[in-house]
């Protein structure tokens, strides 16, 4: 077995993981992640106890018990490349032997859930919706780094040539057993990821957009009958990784942006209690 050096994968001097800030029995097999670190206690206000509690950076992890079952919220912070430290270091909790700095023989699969906030591209997809993305395609470099995955990439590549891009974004899918759980009250879609909430989602405050009309041409994008719904900055990211780890990932979207008619929920708190409400209850 390959020992991993110090330097590769970084322990803090209580044995926790570097960044998480995390020992391996302190997360449940089942973990809700949240951008937002203030959403992590409004995750966890609907926990039947709370056992543990830590925060490093925009990592915050709290730890309950939720009936039988062990159960985690934690946040991420924004974008991919905060997602790339997550997943890699949450998978080395359950999957390396931290003391030893080996792989362990037998992988272990996590149930990841994404409560986050996103903005719709289409009218017939309202503010204060909840959906599910089916499939994301990334528009950050990250997975240029790391192993191809099995997805089709198809989507992404009509994506790439619509928009003239020079380079390729990564297109992966959500765990189709996590999704099954799930009902009508949510919409399900194509999320396209964005490196950026500003210029790469479309929006321009002051400075222009380097691709010509951007919001319109992935408004109006179509390949095969699908098309993209809704834009955020993680779940492409979460998708790819979590293929390539083995973890079942699956990223819920409260809606709070309309982008074709310019609206935003007046009211951001309750749609987003309302996901994390409806989703504590389906894949508890
Ligand atoms: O509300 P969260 O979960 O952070 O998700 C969305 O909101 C942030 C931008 O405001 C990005 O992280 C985006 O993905
Ligand atoms: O438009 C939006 C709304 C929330 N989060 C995003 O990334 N984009």
């Amino acid at each position: 077995m390959k020992r991993i050096p110090e330097s590769e994968l970084i322990l803090n001097e209580d044995g926790s993981i570097y960044h998480l800030h995390l020992l391996p029995d302190q997360i449940g097999d089942l973990i809700f992640t949240v951008g937002d670190p203030d959403r992590v206690s409004q995750v966890s206000k609907h926990f039947d106890s709370i056992d543990f509690q830590t925060s490093k950076r925009e990592f915050v992890t709290h730890t309950g018990r939720i009936g039988k079952r062990t159960v985690s919220a934690m946040s991420t912070g924004m974008g991919t490349d905060n997602i790339e430290i997550f997943m890699t270091e949450l998978d080395a909790l359950v999957n390396i032997d931290l003391e030893n700095r080996v792989v362990k023989e037998n992988s272990k699969k996590l149930q990841i859930v994404r409560l986050g906030t996103s903005g719709a591209l289409h009218q017939d997809i309202p503010i204060r919706s909840l959906l599910i993305s089916e499939k994301a395609i990334g528009l950050d470099t990250l997975m240029n780094f790391y192993p191809e995955t099995g997805a089709d990439q198809s989507l992404a590549l009509a994506l790439r040539n619509e928009l003239g891009l020079n380079f390729s974004p990564y297109q992966a899918e959500g765990s189709l057993a996590l999704s099954a759980k799930a009902g009508s009250e949510f919409l399900r879609g194509i999320t396209l990821t964005a490196p950026g909430f500003y210029s790469p989602q479309g929006r321009e405050v002051r400075l222009s957009s380097r691709v010509k009309n951007f919001l319109n041409k992935i408004q109006a994008f179509e390949y095969g009958g699908q098309r993209i719904t809704n834009l955020e900055m993680e779940t492409a990211g979460y998708y790819a990784l979590g293929e390539l780890l083995g973890h079942e990932v699956l990223s819920v979207n409260a809606i709070l942006a309309n982008r074709a008619n310019g609206t935003f929920d007046s009211n951001p708190a309750e749609t987003i209690d309302r996901m994390i409400v409806e989703s504590l209850s389906i894949f508890v």
